[in-house]
């Protein structure tokens, strides 16, 4: 079945599953008695005195109210962690080979399947992030998710991702992306072992990057973001757990009901995807290798203006026009961290490698940039207009915080690849000498 969604980024939306007309409220949020004989309940996003522009709400009604259930037990079947000082810091350049699918004789859902690899910051104090790559090869069943620490920025690379939240179903294959902010319950299915990455960031939200002197229009279009319509199960009577990211641990517990009872809703604060395709690319049709946010579909801001607690930045297929430039991109080192990760294709710096399901990061100040061969024959291309990135699509987390890779990422994942320093080596000098 073609699910439908509502179009816009942050817009005002509402819904009623059309099971029940007039079922939403129609002139207040909390009448004594709600249509259907519904519960209602508000999902607050920020502090009810946020500015205006910035307050993010819902209003759910639902068959039950979320606090129905047992209390919460500690869950041990998942490797997040937020311990950043277990590991020491490791200022090398790293790269890891795919992450593997789950052995196919144990069955892994979405959950069961997380793993941490890098990150910096705490949740208690809404301030930093965590990067978890998931790795999974069944659906979850009569299990939903909430993460009570911050939002979810999901890059599906293998699998697509049947997503059912209190909002609705949204359908996410690999080359598009969702946000499930905090809070929001939701629960995956999949049809084929899947696997992807998650940047997960404390306490505050994604927004569209400021367009400044582009304009109006350009890179990620608000109307290209899609959340779902309402869509509620009635199942009572079962056992049903909820499952909860709480202060970097992962609780359970259980209820009688589907927490997918919600018949209507409408707010501001609501899950949404987006189609990378539908990026409209800006970049240098003159001379000289633009910075990488021009690639910048969203942002978390930080409260230093300008700087990011951590930016989602793609590298789409586009025309390459530059004259007299090395087009690829640039030696670099950053005040920024860089963790990279390959959907499809051939990241244009590094044509060997860096593949499909790995990763790559480049921490603070860290040199890198284009491998020896890259270096070669962009040095002597001719440079005529042509297509780069086709048929690939890498992305970058950037942050402005300093991260440090977990025992996952460095030891238990055996991805990590220890020849990685090799392909600068042999970068020659090319110094011609005074004249
Ligand atoms: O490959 C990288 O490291 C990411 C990157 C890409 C780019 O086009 C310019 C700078 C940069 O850090
Ligand atoms: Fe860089």
């Amino acid at each position: 079945m073609e699910l439908k969604y509502l179009s816009g980024f942050g817009s005002e939306f509402s819904s009623e599953d059309p099971r029940c007309p007039d079922s939403l409220p129609k002139d207040q949020n909390n009448p004594q008695k709600c249509p259907y004989g519904l519960y209602a309940e508000q999902l607050s996003g920020t502090a009810f005195t946020m500015a205006r522009n910035q307050n993010l709400r819902s209003w759910l009604y639902r068959i039950k109210p979320s606090v129905g259930h047992l209390p919460f037990t500690i869950f041990d079947g998942a490797n997040i962690t937020h311990n950043w000082n277990d590991e020491k810091p490791d200022p090398n350049q790293m790269r890891w080979k795919p992450f593997d699918l789950p052995n196919p004789i144990k069955n892994v859902d979405f959950i069961e399947g997380l793993n941490t690899i890098c990150g910096c910051g705490d949740p208690k104090t809404k301030h930093g992030l965590a990067i978890h790559v998931y790795s999974c090869n069944t659906s979850m069943k009569n299990r939903a998710f909430y993460d009570a620490d911050g939002d979810l920025l999901i890059v599906p690379q293998l699998g697509v991702l049947l997503i059912t939240t209190e909002f609705g179903k949204m359908e996410v294959a690999p080359n598009e992306i969702c946000v499930v902010p905090q809070g929001i319950r939701f629960s995956v299915d999949i049809t084929v072992p899947s696997r992807g990455y998650i940047l997960e960031v404390f306490g505050r939200h994604f927004t569209l990057p400021d367009l400044g002197p582009i304009g109006a229009n350009g890179l990620a279009d608000p109307r290209h973001f899609l959340t779902p319509v309402a869509w509620y199960e009635v199942k009572d009577n079962i056992s049903y757990e909820i499952m909860s990211k709480y202060q970097g641990h992962l609780f359970v517990c259980q209820q009688s009901h589907s927490p997918f009872d919600v018949v209507a809703w409408h707010g501001n604060y609501v899950p949404y995807k987006y189609d990378l395709s539908k990026f409209m690319v800006i970049n240098s049709v003159s001379f000289d290798h633009c910075d990488p946010s021009i690639f910048t579909v969203l942002t978390c801001q930080s409260e230093k203006p300008g700087t990011a607690i951590a930016d989602f930045v793609i590298f789409p297929p586009r025309w390459s026009v530059q004259e007299h430039t090395f087009r690829p991109p640039y030696y670099h080192r950053n005040c920024m961290s860089e963790f990279m990760g390959l959907i499809t294709g051939q990241y244009e710096a590094k044509k060997g490698g860096f593949l499909p399901g790995g990763a790559t990061l480049h921490s603070i100040m860290t040199p890198h940039g284009p491998d020896k061969k890259c270096f070669e024959e962009a040095s002597s291309e001719v440079l005529k207009a042509c297509k780069v990135a086709v048929g690939t699509q890498a992305f970058m987390f950037e942050s402005c915080l300093g991260l440090t890779v977990t025992k996952w990422g460095l030891e238990i994942s055996e991805k990590l690849d220890s020849e990685y320093y090799k392909c600068w080596e042999g970068l020659n000098s090319h110094f011609t000498g005074p004249k």
